[in-house]
């Protein structure tokens, strides 16, 4: 492929959050040209039509989904489909020579019979799991070049994992002791409406939800479970806020050895150092969620306490960007061996 050609991207569920987010965020991007955006509910209608801030930006009719198609018109499909959906369409878009970065949960979780505890319907063809690369990419993203199909990391798995993984992987907090406190906005549960989500529902309240059964708990587990070489189990609980965007993981665990403050935070910064959106800040200084909105940044803090020998960590991401469309980009990127970064320079949006 010449140095300045742009490679055609379709974008299945596109009216979607993660959809319209994929759709913000390519139209920025130097090597991509969104050729197809898909919809099941709403094919022929102009996408500017339910979308009004994309007037000008974006002049398409949404496409309806058909296979053959999407393989005429793309190289590259994102799925950005509900669980479940993605399950039998990936086999047949990967079938027809597309490459594939899904956004759901149907193929970040290599045991069939653990999806099916998790996510109460059937897990996907174990082929193509097993095909599946893990994109979380300051983690794994050396796998991803070169790759065919990438699963998109789950949102709050990618704020605590980043969170979690160097002193993971330096053997410097016990894996069994860990506690994640996680808090969303609401956008991370879709576009469709619920009473959970109902404005009088959520504003001025706060909800723990999914208490021991939330779907992320195996994700992270897996992840977890790989680094060490040993069975990890975690206690995640997640809350819901009321905010639009943005995740909060809160982590707790223990030290194990003698590592200081210093030790922990010079550990953290090798470990993603010329990665370019993982920021670690000073001691005594935490991250907000505002201060990553609309970027692809995941910025985090930590402290060690030396009175209890535990350490606490606070990771924030905006939940559709790095947590979802942003990092399926960012993975676009690693797939095709081109910058990490490009396309994806936003600065948060403040206040
Ligand atoms: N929101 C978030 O913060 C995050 C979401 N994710 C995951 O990303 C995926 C998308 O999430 P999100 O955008 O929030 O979800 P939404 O509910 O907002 O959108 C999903 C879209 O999928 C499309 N869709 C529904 N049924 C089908 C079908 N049978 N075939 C094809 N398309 C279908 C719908 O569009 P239409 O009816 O027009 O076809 C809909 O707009 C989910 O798997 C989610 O779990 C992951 C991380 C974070
Ligand atoms: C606020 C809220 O409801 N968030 C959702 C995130 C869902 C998601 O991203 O699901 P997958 O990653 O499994 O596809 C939840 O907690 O279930």
């Amino acid at each position: 492929m010449a140095l300045d050609s742009k490679i055609r991207v379709a974008i299945v569920g596109s009216t979607g959050y993660g959809g319209v987010e994929l759709i913000r965020l390519l139209q920025g991007h130097p090597r991509v040209d969104i050729t197809s955006v898909i919809s099941t509910s709403s094919a022929g209608v102009p996408i500017s039509k339910g979308f009004p801030h994309l007037t000008n930006i974006i002049n398409q009719d949404l496409d309806g989904l058909d296979i053959q198609s999407i393989a005429q018109k793309a190289d590259v499909v994102f799925t950005a489909t509900p669980s479940g959906i993605s399950t039998p369409l990936v086999p047949q878009l990967l079938q027809a020579g597309l490459k594939v970065i899904d956004l759901s949960g149907d193929f970040r979780i290599k045991d069939g019979a653990t999806y099916e505890h998790w996510y109460k319907h059937p897990a996907a063809d174990p082929r193509y799991v097993e095909q599946a690369v893990y994109g979380l990419s300051e983690v794994f993203g050396e796998e991803v070049l070169g790759k065919d199909f990438i699963s998109n990391p789950g949102c709050f798995p990618t704020a605590t994992l980043l969170g979690l993984v160097p002193a993971i992987i330096a053997g410097w907090i016990d894996p069994s002791s860990i506690i994640i406190d996680a808090k969303s906005g609401v956008s991370g549960s879709g576009r469709g409406t619920s009473l959970t989500v109902h404005y009088a529902e959520i504003n001025e309240n706060l909800r723990a939800y999914k208490v021991n059964r939330h779907q992320h708990i195996p994700e992270i587990e897996q992840v977890l479970s790989e680094l060490t070489g040993e069975k990890v189990t975690v206690t995640f609980t997640t809350h819901l806020t009321p905010m639009t965007r943005g995740i909060m993981s809160t982590m707790y665990a223990k030290v194990i050895g003698e590592h200081s403050q210093a030790d922990f935070v010079d550990l953290y910064r090798q470990y993603y150092e010329g990665r370019p959106f993982v920021r670690v800040r000073d001691t005594g200084e935490w991250p907000a969620t505002k201060e990553v909105t609309g970027s692809n940044f995941c910025d985090m803090g930590l402290l060690v306490d030396d009175r209890t020998g535990r350490i606490t960590i606070i990771s924030v991401i905006d939940n559709i960007v790095k947590g979802a469309s942003g990092q399926a980009i960012q993975n676009l990127n690693l797939m095709m061996g081109w910058e990490e970064d490009l396309g994806l320079g936003y600065t948060p949006v403040y206040p």
